[in-house]
Parts: C-alpha cells; sequence; structure tokens
C-alpha cells in the first residue's frame, strides 16, 4: 500500500483478486502485513487466539501525545484491560439510556432548525449530521450545548472540526504514524495541536470545576467519569447491568483485570477526547448515508417512517428509550448502512507474540500488522448477494447476526470490538 489511493479500495483489490485464499501478504509501506480473508481465521485473530493479538498496533508517546497515548483505542496490555473493564460500566444499555433525553432534546432542537430552513434547495446532509453530533457529544460526553443548528461556527464546533479534520499537516503526520514511527518517535510530533487539547482539557476542567462548587450532578458520560476518578469504579444498577458491563470489558476472566486503577485528570481528559473523535465522525458520517439511502429508495421511507409514527403514537408522543427499542425497521436500516459503509473499513490487530497460523507454516513475527477487510467481506455477494443493493430486510431476520458472525464486524468482535456500539442506535 502507497495511500496513492484509499487503502479500504486498495485492500479490496487484493481482496477479490486472492478470492478462496485464507490469507495473503502484503506490504504497508516499507513493512510486510497480512490480510485474513477466512472468517475461521478471523475468528481465531478476534477471539480465540486474541491473547497474540491484543494490540491495535499504534504508539504514540506520552509525554508529547498523552491524549491519544492514554487513550483506549491506543492502550495496550494490562494498561489496556484495567481501562477497559473500568470504562465498561458506563457503555451499558441501562447507562446510555439516562443520556436519551439529551440526545432527544439535541434532535428537537434539529427539528425546529429544519423547519424553520426546510426549502427546494439542496442541503448538505452531512453537514447537518455533523452538527447534529457535535450537539450529541457535547452535550453527553462534556455536558455543554452550543445549539450548532442556530450557531455552526461556535467554539466547539470549530476545535471538532479542527480535532477530526485533515489537512495537509495532518496528512504528513498520518504517513510518518503509518510508515515511519521512528521519525515520530524521534521528532516528538504531536497528533493534536496543544492549542486544541488545551481548548477541550480546560473546558472538562470548568465543567468538573463548576459541577463540584455547586454540588450538582447531571445524567451524563462526564458524570460518569467523575465517579470512576473519585470512587474507582462506577457501580452497576442492577443484575443486568452487571452482566452488560462484564461483556463489554471485553474478556471474561476477571483475574485479568491487574487490581490496581489509577484514573488521573489526564486519563479522564483522554478518554473524553476519544470519546468526541470515534463518534463525531463515525456517527455523522453513518446519519448522512442512511439519509441518502432513504433519500433514493422512498418505499424504505415510508415503511420507517410509518413506524416512527406508529411508536410515537404508542409512547404519547416521547422519544424514550423504550420507544427506540421498538423501531426495529429503523435499526434494520442502521445496519444495514453499516454493512454498506463501514466507517473504519477494516480492522486492524498488530501480533504481539510470534504466532503460527494454524495449519500452515507461517510463523507471524511479533509486531506484524493484521488486517481484516470488513468493507470487503460485507459487499461480498458470497456472503451478501446483490452487494450493492440498500436491503434493510438483510437484518430483520432475528437470527440474522449470529449467521453473519465474523463477516459482519462494523464495531469489530472479540475483546476489543467498539465500547461504545450501544449508543448508536440512540443516536
Ligand atoms: C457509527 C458509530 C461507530 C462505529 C461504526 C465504530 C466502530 C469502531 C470500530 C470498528 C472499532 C475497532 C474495533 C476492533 O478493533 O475490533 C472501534 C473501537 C472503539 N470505539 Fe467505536 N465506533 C462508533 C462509535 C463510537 C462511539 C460513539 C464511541 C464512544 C463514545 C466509540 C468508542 C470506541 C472506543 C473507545 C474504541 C476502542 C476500544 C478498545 O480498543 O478497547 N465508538 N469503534
Amino acid at each position: 500500500m502507497t495511500l496513492r489511493e484509499h487503502r479500504v479500495h486498495c485492500l479490496d483489490k487484493i481482496y477479490k483478486k486472492y478470492s478462496g485464499e485464507s490469507f495473503v501478504g502484503y506490504y504497508q509501506g516499507r513493512d510486510p502485513a497480512l490480510l485474513i480473508l477466512d472468517p475461521e481465521l478471523i475468528k481465531r485473530i478476534l477471539v480465540k487466539d486474541f491473547s497474540y493479538f491484543t494490540s491495535h498496533g499504534i504508539e504514540f508517546d506520552e509525554e508529547t501525545d498523552p491524549m491519544l497515548a492514554k487513550s483506549l483505542f491506543a492502550l495496550d496490555g494490562q494498561r489496556w484491560r484495567d481501562m477497559r473493564s473500568k470504562l465498561a460500566p458506563t457503555f451499558t444499555t441501562g447507562k446510555i439510556k439516562i443520556m436519551v433525553p439529551h440526545m432527544a432534546e439535541v434532535g428537537q432542537n434539529w427539528l425546529k432548525f429544519l423547519s424553520k430552513n426546510v426549502s427546494d434547495e439542496a442541503v448538505d446532509l452531512k453537514e447537518l449530521a455533523v452538527t447534529y453530533t457535535a450537539d450529541a457529544i457535547g452535550s453527553c460526553v462534556f455536558g455543554v450545548n452550543y445549539n450548532a443548528f442556530e450557531n455552526p461556527n461556535n467554539t466547539f464546533m470549530t476545535m471538532g472540526r479542527r480535532l477530526v479534520g485533515y489537512d495537509f499537516k495532518r496528512g504528513m503526520k498520518a504517513i510518518c504514524v503509518i510508515f515511519f514511527p521512528e521519525v515520530v518517535k524521534f521528532f516528538k510530533f504531536e497528533w493534536f495541536d496543544r492549542s486544541l487539547v488545551d481548548f477541550f482539557c480546560n473546558l472538562l476542567k470548568e465543567m468538573m470545576d463548576s459541577r463540584k462548587k455547586s454540588g450538582q450532578t447531571r445524567k451524563d458520560f462526564l458524570q460518569l467519569m467523575i465517579e470512576l476518578k473519585e470512587k474507582g469504579s462506577v457501580a452497576s444498577d442492577n443484575a443486568e447491568d452487571e452482566k452488560e458491563s462484564k461483556e463489554l470489558g471485553g474478556f471474561e476472566d476477571s483475574q485479568l483485570s491487574s487490581g490496581k486503577f489509577d484514573f488521573s485528570d489526564v486519563d479522564l481528559y483522554s478518554q473524553a477526547i476519544g470519546f468526541f473523535v470515534a463518534g463525531f465522525e463515525n456517527s455523522s458520517t453513518q446519519i448522512s448515508l442512511a439519509c441518502l439511502e432513504l433519500a433514493v429508495e422512498s418505499e424504505l421511507q415510508h415503511r420507517a417512517q410509518a413506524e416512527i409514527d406508529q411508536v410515537l403514537k404508542e409512547h404519547d408522543g416521547k422519544l424514550t428509550a423504550e420507544a427506540l427499542k421498538k423501531m426495529v425497521y429503523l435499526e434494520s436500516i442502521v445496519q444495514e448502512t453499516l454493512r454498506k459503509y463501514p466507517p473504519a473499513g477494516g480492522l486492524v490487530r498488530s501480533c504481539t507474540k510470534n504466532y503460527l497460523i494454524p495449519g500452515s507454516n507461517v510463523r507471524l513475527e511479533k509486531g506484524t500488522t493484521v488486517m481484516i477487510p470488513s468493507y470487503s467481506l460485507q459487499n461480498d455477494p458470497k456472503y451478501f448477494p446483490d452487494p450493492e443493493r440498500f436491503d434493510p430486510e438483510r437484518f430483520c431476520n432475528e437470527d440474522a447476526h449470529h449467521k453473519l458472525q465474523f463477516l459482519y464486524t462494523p464495531f469489530g468482535d472479540g475483546p476489543r470490538h467498539c465500547i461504545g456500539l450501544r449508543i448508536l442506535p440512540h443516536i
């Protein structure tokens, strides 16, 4: 891969050329890497033999780039296990449920804005979705509401765009991070400019101080992370909540957690910024692509609208977590959007100890990158007939997910799967 075309398309070409093989080697810049095509081997790497592939393979210097180095996505080894198991209880359905009113409020602002501004002219769907997700994440993670619909250039939006956006400088840094990590280390490159980091850290500090001073709390992620910082853990609400947090914790054996855990201010800032980055781009892209597909397929749109109207009628017009759960067709639309356009494109693992690929004589050296091509698998006619067709029916069947395990991985799989996956249906 040379970055002359999008990584996903490049991998898709290799995937198609070697269809039928179990795995195939390729070069990522100067380094050999392995593309996995066989679902059985994918299962091994993500789940059964996870202990050989615990890392996402991203290394940032803790001194120069603490916000990234300490984020859950970049952590590895025991520190990742400790952080994952401590953050898991903040991402259960029960905890997300209590944030639905914040998201519903942002949704209401969105509707007001649309009804005032609707016209026959084309709208930039992505831009609209970005304003929605910025407000939703601002409210749920940072505890702020800037009403980006009315004020799209507010500081939070501007800084948020800079945080996730790509310019020439960021592009050069990305090339160095992927292909020349030793250069990044030597020159101590920072991924995020200091001014950006300072803005988000100061905002979080201000919100935390003000809650402490007033003694007031709010039902949001920030409050849960404050609880984690002060008490060392977030309590489960009931047995169901406890079970879910164990599943989200990523590994079954509780002894794997070291028991020692210190959640500093910097850890808190790093996770909040990480959640912003993970949610902002992924969720807004999904919303805009789903809207695009529904605009093209008006029959699907009418079916979804009829379901929404019916469920809201049964819930006194209130958009609650229970009401959302009943919108099963809408959920299938979300799943089909994630199938056709998986935001991550593929899953990355770095081999953390030498690994002999079962049934072969190929030995992967520690440090080798392994790629699971989610986009290619999810658009392979062998597994998803007529893949170009946007067809939510694929997911209407209750056992669809079971049948598609390791073929449909928009949120990853195994102990390192996306910890925020339960949020998307609520957004
Ligand atoms: C459309 C929405 C989203 C998609 C498609 C998505 C997808 C993904 C994928 C593919 C991974 C890597 C999984 C793997 O390697 O197996 C991931 C990891 C992660 N995601 Fe998401 N994500 C979404 C939204 C979110 C949100 C809203 C949050 C937080 C608020 C979040 C937090 C994370 C974190 C912290 C990780 C790293 C987990 C770890 O390494 O233990 N994501 N996500």
